[in-house]
């Protein structure tokens, strides 16, 4: 599988002449392969968006090595491989630049002079991928918060990025909207494989990626795929994440002698265990 990015022990902190001052990020390692999906996740001041900040160019660290593509990330070849990364951020309103839905998609190919019929053909394309391609001329202020991060998403995809960042992307939206960007999400893994980075509160999100980073005071706490993560239950708990509602439930559940078999990250999965030992003849 190819690398798409990596962290190679990467430390950084905002104060290098305070040492009494904790470093924000220290000694984090995590590669992001081709096709894959990656949550980071982690409670306030954990290091998750100085992550992000740093896998952006925004911050160099003071140790360590990040790489895009292969390529270490520096100050001269910071533009190129930023051009390789979409990202998407938390507030949908402070993302929109353009009058409609069409020119804000179309913001980013303009800046890097794309001509304009493959520009027409790539905001056509990239707005049918998130299912917003009836809302050409719509204006940014009429869609629903779900709806601008899908644009938002479209956006990045019209820039074929080799890597989708959503940086807390889901946190403001509504339960609604959070369900709608998160199965554009998934439909767009299916259909092109696009690889994501996403950096999350939400559990709920980080259940459906490949592997979960969790971070901890600025240190990768545990890595692995969402059941091993999980499995850490009451360690999460203390260490300030909340589990997912399927995997409380089911505790509780457990807790007041319902018969279960198992552990369950999500409800529809918790239902059916609750169907098939209970109920089902
Ligand atoms: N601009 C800054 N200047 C100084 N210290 C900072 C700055 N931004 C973050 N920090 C510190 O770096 C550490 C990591 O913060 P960071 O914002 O990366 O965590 P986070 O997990 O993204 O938190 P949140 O979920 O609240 O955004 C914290 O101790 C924080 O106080």
């Amino acid at each position: 599988m190819d690398e798409i990015l990596s962290l190679d022990h990467v430390t950084f902190t905002y104060s290098p002449d305070e040492p009494d001052i904790k470093n924000a990020v220290e000694d984090v390692s995590f590669t992001v392969n081709e096709g894959e999906w990656i949550a980071i996740v982690g409670h306030n001041g954990s290091g998750k968006s100085t992550i992000a900040r740093l896998m952006n160019g925004l911050l160099f660290p003071q140790q360590g090595t990040i790489k895009v593509l292969n390529q270490s990330l520096t100050e001269e070849n910071l533009w190129d491989i930023r051009s390789q990364m979409g990202m998407v951020f938390q507030n949908p309103d402070n993302q929109f630049v353009g009058a409609t839905v069409q020119d804000d998609v179309a913001f980013a190919l303009e800046n890097n002079g794309i001509p304009y019929e493959e520009m027409v053909k790539r905001v056509h394309e990239a707005l049918k991928q998130v299912k917003m391609d009836q809302f050409l001329n719509h204006e940014p202020q009429h869609l629903s918060g779900g709806q601008k991060q899908r644009v938002a998403i479209a956006g990045a995809l019209a820039l074929k990025p080799k890597l989708l960042i959503l940086d807390e992307a889901t946190s403001m939206l509504d339960p609604q909207g959070r369900a709608e960007v998160l199965a554009t999400v998934q439909a767009l893994r299916e259909e092109t494989g696009l690889t994501v980075l996403s950096i999350t509160h939400d559990l709920e999100e980080a259940i459906l990626a490949d592997r979960m980073l969790f971070m901890n005071g600025g240190k990768k706490f545990a890595e692995g795929t969402p059941s091993e993560i999980f499995a850490l239950g009451d360690q999460l708990v203390e260490l300030g994440l909340d589990l997912p509602f399927a995997m409380k439930l089911t505790k509780l559940l457990k807790q007041n002698g319902v018969k279960l078999l198992g552990e369950h990250m999500t409800e529809e999965e918790l239902v059916n265990d609750l169907w098939t030992s209970n109920f089902k003849k």
